[in-house]
């Protein structure tokens, strides 16, 4: 077997097909072991039965049985994707664990979602959560989470798991596909974040998808070759799910956020199937609606409508278009690394519908695999040029590229202080994680 990618995690599926008595190489395709040389000094395990090919060489894909590597991994073989890898391991490890698994994944709204379901039902069942405000979010994170509270013997004190995972959804009950804002080549453009992940969608028992998905990509909902037709993996002994025989495939929700009736954009109020679905003041954005009523269609499997909404009322997050009332201005923060233009273009849209102001845009590059577009990013600000009621102040690195294009005051280090706040103010700041 050949396991490809150790940035990804391959060093940590290898070790559990040892222990399954697998002949296991690991192809560390972009060198990680070579520049860091801290990893194979840490790691909690011995690797003697691991055949090593480091990035020089390139391995003979003939040769293998069975070979695993990240969905996005730029070969052109077939291979089991890691998500369907860790799917294996979870069932074979821990039987159907994964029916108490909520996973979400989606281009925006991920960790979002991820909050929201945790804050509705967190008073009545004992969850697990990790997404990406807790650490890293690959398929081989749920595993690793799921080793480790094993070990710790804290397993048996959850009744619910979620995650938030990267490019598609491992084994879980419930999965969710929350919206492709952007659809992104990955593999060096051998295949489509799009695809990828309705390609993982498979490993869940229910699946909530916008239904904006399947009327812009004709995803057949009873059919989910359509979608491999693009993609050349296969699968070995996946016990838990039958491919061929997916009854899985119907038992799909579709969100639709155009069902939702906006009444009011800040608080933000809509009406959704009868219900009045509202927010407090400290949550500001469109995209609310999409992100709770994927928690709110998927929580309905647990709780109640009625304490759903109970619950939305008091939710709270940072860092994700959240907003304070000072002096009579308002402060809206949208700092996180995972902004990319679609995100920033909605949050100066919604910011610029309710308020005037200053944007304050910028932040660091190397944030995310995806590196934003400078170019594009531009081009939301230049509309807003003629529009009075809205200035732009540039800064950190991003802000300095920004420059180039967009004639707009540049400050290095942008140091706000909300005592002195005299505007309102929407801070979009694509921040590194340290
Ligand atoms: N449903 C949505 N549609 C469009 N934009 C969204 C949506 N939900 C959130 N956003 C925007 O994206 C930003 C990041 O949101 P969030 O962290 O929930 O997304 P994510 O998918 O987890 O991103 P990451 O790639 O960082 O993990 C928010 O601050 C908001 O501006």
């Amino acid at each position: 077997m050949l396991i490809i990618d150790v940035n990804h995690g391959a060093l940590d599926i290898a070790k559990e097909y040892i222990n399954l008595g697998y002949n296991v190489s690991v192809w560390d395709i972009y060198g990680k072991l070579e520049k860091d040389k801290d990893i194979l000094k840490n790691l909690n395990y011995s690797m003697e039965h691991i055949n090593l090919i480091s990035s020089k060489e390139k391995p003979d894909f003939e040769k293998y049985d069975n070979i695993i590597a990240p969905i996005h991994c730029p070969i052109d073989c077939n291979f089991i994707s890691f998500h369907d890898a860790i799917s294996e391991l979870l069932y074979k490890k821990y039987g159907n664990i994964h029916k108490k698994f909520i996973e979400i994944t989606g281009v925006k709204g991920k960790t979002t979602t991820t909050e929201l379901l945790y804050y509705i039902l967190k008073d009545e069942y004992n969850i697990f959560l990790n997404n990406s405000n807790s650490g890293s979010i690959t398929p081989v994170s749920v595993l690793n989470h799921i080793n480790r509270l094993n070990e710790e013997n804290k397993l048996d004190l959850y009744n619910l798991f979620i995650f938030e995972v990267s490019l598609g959804i491992t084994s879980c009950k419930y999965g969710a596909l929350t919206n492709v804002v952007e659809n992104y080549p990955i593999g060096k453009g051998r295949r489509n974040a799009l695809n990828a992940k309705l390609y993982t969608l498979k490993n869940a028992d229910r699946i909530y998808i916008n239904k904006n998905i399947l009327d812009n990509y004709g995803y057949d909902n009873n059919n989910l070759d359509l979608v491999n037709n693009n993609i050349k993996y296969k699968y070995i002994d996946n016990k838990y799910v039958d491919n061929k025989n997916n009854d899985n495939l119907k038992k799909l929700t579709a969100i639709s956020p155009e069902d939702a009736e906006i009444i009011s954009k800040y608080p933000l109020k809509y009406k959704y199937n009868n219900k009045i679905i509202e927010f407090s003041k400290y949550i500001f954005g469109a995209h609310y609606i999409e992100d709770s009523l994927f928690a709110l269609n998927i929580c309905k499997n647990f709780v109640n409508c009625e304490y759903i909404i109970d619950k939305i009322k008091t939710f709270e997050i940072k860092n994700r278009m959240n907003i304070k009332e000072i002096n009579n201005r308002y402060m809206i923060e949208n700092i996180n690394p995972g902004l990319n233009v679609k995100s920033i273009d909605y949050a100066i849209k919604d910011f610029s519908e309710i308020f005037d102001g200053i944007v304050i845009i910028g932040g660091d590059f190397g944030c995310t695999c995806e590196e934003l577009n400078v170019r594009r990013l531009s081009n939301i600000i230049n509309k807003y040029k003629n529009k009075s009621n809205i200035k732009f102040i540039l800064t950190g690195a991003l802000g300095k590229k920004l420059k180039k294009y967009v004639n707009y005051p540049y400050v290095e280090n942008y140091n706000f202080k909300s005592t002195e706040l005299d505007k309102n103010i929407l801070i979009i700041y694509r921040k590194a994680i340290n």
